[in-house]
């Protein structure tokens, strides 16, 4: 369920850029990269996303590599949280925690800090897109073997066709762009 402080960023679609066959054939790529540049677009997002969280008591923001990495840090400084992020293998220095997942595309692992979430801490997870939600599942298994408890998951973009959000019946799942095909 989505709360009234829900903004409607569905007008920001018209930003978004469709590019075919990319990375692979067959793959309609959705990229942000056009809305991001857009003088008022990315900070629309993150009001939107700051809107959402506000007053949930969040202790931290965990970003996934790489396009987490543009919305998470934006939006822990507005919540006043810490800022994580879950990086794809041999990025981390210290020691991490790793778990393997399928791709719309491929398949990839993601680290995360052992000591980057004390057992109890609230968490929100965010990454630009959902789509088959492999990544984003991956990640959760991550902050649950910690003990982080999950208060929300956060996307830019949920591509509905491919019912990623399937995989999360027990979260609180929020995306502010939705695509049906
Ligand atoms: O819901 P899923 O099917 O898991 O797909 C969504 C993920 O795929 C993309 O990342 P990608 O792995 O391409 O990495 P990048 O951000 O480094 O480009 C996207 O940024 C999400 O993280
Ligand atoms: N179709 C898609 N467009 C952009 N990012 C993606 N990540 C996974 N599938 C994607």
């Amino acid at each position: 369920m989505q709360n009234s402080n829900l903004i409607n960023c569905e007008p920001l679609k018209s930003l978004v850029r469709t590019v075919p066959d990319f990375p692979k054939p067959g793959i309609l790529f959705y990229d942000i990269t056009t809305l991001l540049k857009d003088k008022t677009g990315f900070a629309q997002l993150i009001d939107a996303f700051a809107a959402y969280y506000i007053g949930k008591d969040i202790d931290l923001v965990l970003g996934i590599e790489a396009r987490g990495f543009i919305f998470g840090p934006a939006l822990a400084y507005r919540l006043n949280a810490g800022f994580v992020p879950v990086r794809k293998p041999k990025k981390l220095p210290a020691k991490t925690a790793r778990v393997s997942y399928d791709l719309e595309y491929g398949t990839d692992s993601l680290e995360i800090h052992l000591d980057a979430i004390q057992p109890g801490e609230r968490v929100v997870i965010v990454d630009d897109l959902l789509a088959t939600g492999g990544t984003m599942q991956a990640t959760v298994q991550l902050v649950r073997q910690m003990g982080g408890v999950i208060a929300g998951l956060g996307f830019a973009v949920e591509l509905d066709f491919l019912k990623g959000r399937a995989k999360f019946p027990e979260y609180d799942v929020l995306s502010l762009l939705h695509y049906d095909e």
